[in-house]
């Protein structure tokens, strides 16, 4: 029924002896914020690898927009998959990655640089996104300079800033107080979400799943259950437009890098 944009079916991932995934299936739709949950060891960031084509499982199958012209994300070779990443897909991670060395608005043009736009325009749409999350006036700061919660609104708009379909997200949060841990899943969920893409994240933290519309619980490589969480379901039908997303930050495509 309908197309998903990410749906894996089998998934199977066996690092030696361990048994990382053991047969997952997960389908997500556009708009859909989902928060994976489980405990340590349990395969969530194995799961969210396979799902954003970082790791290949063992057997199984994950699918990019599914239904017709459906990319077979298992399928792809290495260099198709890296493609993939860089244009579909954004991360963010709980040390957020980002390179300390570089400013707040460097950081996040070079996610845009890789894929080939050049540098003065990059930097401006990385200023417009600094902007919309709430960083006008610090995007010449190098990362140190930044609080936890500020770096990774960084991390938010560089993961976002090449129009990426789908954001994965692992412990987001996992460094931050509880305030400042509340608002960032509001950045990360209005600027995702709230634009009509898509969500996939990997908690410890209840209070942050809850702020998903989907919660998946994961045992021993298993999905063993599933809950509507607090947060808003998907709009009905394909992705809503960006009125809702932020003005100033300007969603430029992986087609505007082209
Ligand atoms: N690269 C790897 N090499 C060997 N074993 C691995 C590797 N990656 C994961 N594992 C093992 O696979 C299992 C699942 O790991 P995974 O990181 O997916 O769990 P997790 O639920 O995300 O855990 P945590 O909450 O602690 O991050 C664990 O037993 C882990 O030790």
């Amino acid at each position: 029924m309908g197309t998903f944009v990410l749906e894996a079916t089998g998934l199977v991932k066996s690092f030696g002896q361990t048994h990382a995934l053991a047969g997952v299936d997960l389908a997500v739709r556009t708009g859909e914020a989902v928060a994976i949950m489980g405990a340590s060891g349990s395969g969530k960031t194995t799961l969210l690898h396979c799902l954003a084509g970082i790791i290949r499982p063992d057997a199984g199958q994950v699918t990019f927009r599914s239904g017709a012209g459906g990319v077979d994300v298992t399928g792809l070779g290495e260099r198709e998959r890296s493609r993939l990443r860089r244009e579909a897909f954004g991360f963010v991670f709980q040390a957020g990655l980002l390179i300390p060395e570089l400013t707040a608005s460097e950081n996040v043009a070079l996610a845009l640089m890789l894929n080939g736009m050049p540098r003065p325009r990059a930097e401006e749409y990385a200023r417009g996104w600094l902007a919309a999350l709430g960083l006008a006036g610090m995007e010449d700061r190098r990362i140190g300079q930044l609080s936890g919660g500020q770096a990774q609104r960084v991390a938010i708009a560089r993961a976002q800033v090449t129009g990426a379909s789908v954001v994965f997200a692992d412990e987001p949060t996992g460094a931050l107080d509880s305030a400042t841990s509340a608002e960032v899943m509001s950045a990360l969920l209005h600027s995702t979400v709230g634009q009509g893409r898509t969500l996939v994240l990997v908690t410890h933290d209840a209070q942050v799943a809850e702020r998903c519309g989907r919660i998946v619980d994961v045992r021993d490589g298993r999905i063993v259950g599933e809950r509507a969480g607090a947060g808003a379901a998907p709009a009905a039908g394909p992705a809503a437009g960006p009125a809702a997303g932020p003005s100033a930050g300007p969603s430029a495509g992986p087609e505007v890098a082209a």
